[in-house]
């Protein structure tokens, strides 16, 4: 079964908003871009409205489809929706107490991001 999971770039004066997964979670100990599973019958990008404000706390008022990846993990497979939300309202935040950080995006490639993600970062490092 493959997880479809919806996920935002985050990117204001040219930082980006990455959180860390914890490490009981899959692919934990990685930095993440903030996002969650999408239910059934949701839309990818109402989930990553939903998900946005669950785990930083943000009102997405723009986002735009970036990247769709799809990925096998040993252990699962997953479809990646990668948003780019240039504008929010609300103060980004850990809202469920995980570590956060804005980094400039050409910093990037210092951050361990799961296998999925080099695309992304790749594509932002090239913009
Ligand atoms: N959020 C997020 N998940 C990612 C990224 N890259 C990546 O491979 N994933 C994978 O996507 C899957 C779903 O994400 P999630 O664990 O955040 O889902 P969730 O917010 O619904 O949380 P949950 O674990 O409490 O159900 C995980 O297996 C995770 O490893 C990413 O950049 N952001
Ligand atoms: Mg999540």
């Amino acid at each position: 079964m493959v997880i479809r999971v919806a996920a935002g770039v985050i990117i204001r004066n040219e930082q980006v908003f990455i959180a860390l997964r914890s490490q009981d979670k899959h692919q934990g100990g990685c930095w993440e871009f903030p996002g969650g599973k999408v239910e059934t019958d949701e839309e990818p990008q109402a989930a990553l409205e939903r998900e946005l404000q669950e785990e930083c706390g943000i009102e997405v008022i723009h986002s735009q489809i970036f990247k769709l990846i799809k990925h096998d993990y040993p252990d699962k497979s997953v479809e990646l929706h990668f948003f780019k939300v240039t504008d929010f309202s609300g103060e980004a935040h850990g809202k469920e107490g995980q570590e956060v950080a804005w980094v400039p995006v050409a910093d990037l490639a210092n951050y361990r991001f799961p296998e999925a993600n080099v695309p992304v970062v790749d594509a932002l490092l090239d913009e």
